[in-house]
């Protein structure tokens, strides 16, 4: 995810994002060919029974050998793994990636909404996930980009999440895909504030924040490779990420890649709770 985080960062530098329409407010550019290519070569070379969905077309030309990441995170490899995953066979194994999420935000030059997600399911179950941030900078300045990462039975790491204040109510939702459902929805939600900024992974930083207490989108748009990883995350430490009636989506490789139901998520389940009871019959319909 890093890599792909310097990739994305090199197209942005030279300058030429070689944009592509691929239908309606829906944008491709080198950086997410890039980024894609990156993961998935360096992926399928470590790992070559495993399936791997990203979100752009498949790009047949030879990987630049520089793109190919080896350097595993120590960090994450010194962790113990947990005994559940000890039978967990490579072909059981989906990669969900969107190598550039945010990508109108990226375009717009809003760059601290762009992020790198990488999800791993096993069945129909997200189980691990990576947040990659390649714009954040930290307040004391110098290093550029972020790991968060997450694992069911093992927790998170690269990250100490913070709690939202219980004074106000403060929701995140889209920036540059809002409609009358959406909006609708937020209405009745009534919350103190609306963070609308671009990107599900930076959606789920705002969460991690605490700056938001929930990410409410009640519209199809969202797809699979959007929120296996942030759902992955979330799980980890006890948070939730369902589609508006509170159901989870499957991340098994055979499953439709639309998130038809929207996204719900929250790290503490009482706001996921308040939000799901609150969103009315007719939008649920
Ligand atoms: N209508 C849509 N068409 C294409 N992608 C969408 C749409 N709605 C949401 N997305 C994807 O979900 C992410 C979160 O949505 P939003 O920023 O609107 O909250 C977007 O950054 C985009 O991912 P991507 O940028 O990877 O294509
Ligand atoms: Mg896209
Ligand atoms: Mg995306
Ligand atoms: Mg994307």
């Amino acid at each position: 995810a890093s890599r792909a985080g310097e990739i994305i960062r090199d197209v942005m530098r030279k300058g030429d994002l070689g944009i592509i329409e691929k239908g309606e407010n829906d944008l491709q550019t080198e950086a997410d060919r890039s980024a894609q290519h990156c993961i998935i070569a360096s992926l399928a070379q470590k790992f070559p029974n495993i399936t791997i969905i990203g979100e752009e077309e498949p790009n047949y030309t030879a990987v630049n050998p520089d793109w190919i990441a080896n350097n595993p995170s120590e960090s994450v490899l010194s962790k113990k793994c947990p005994d559940q995953y000890n039978d967990i066979q490579e072909k059981d194994v989906v990669v969900w990636v969107d190598p550039l999420d945010g990508t109108s935000e990226y375009a717009a030059g809003l760059l601290e909404n762009v992020t790198v997600l990488i999800g791993i399911a096993v069945g129909d179950r997200a189980l691990g996930g990576v947040i990659h941030q390649p714009y954040f900078t930290s307040p004391e300045g110098g290093c550029i980009g972020r790991t968060i990462w997450g694992l069911q039975g093992v927790g998170i790491g690269g990250f100490i999440p913070k709690a939202p204040t219980k004074d106000k109510f403060i929701l995140t939702t889209t920036r540059s895909h809002s409609n009358p459902l959406v909006e609708e929805t937020l209405k009745k939600l009534n919350p103190d504030t609306i963070l609308r900024v671009g990107g599900a992974g930076y959606k789920i930083l705002l969460l991690l924040e605490g700056k938001a207490h929930a990410y409410v989108f009640a519209s199809p748009g969202c797809k699979r490779w959007d929120t296996c990883a942030p759902e992955a995350i979330l799980t980890a430490i006890g948070g939730k990420l369902t589609d508006v009636h509170g159901n989870l989506y499957s991340y098994s490789k055979s499953t439709p890649y639309q998130n038809k139901g929207g996204v719900l998520a929250a790290v503490i389940e009482e706001y996921h709770e308040k939000c799901r009871k609150a969103i009315p019959p007719n939008i649920l319909k």
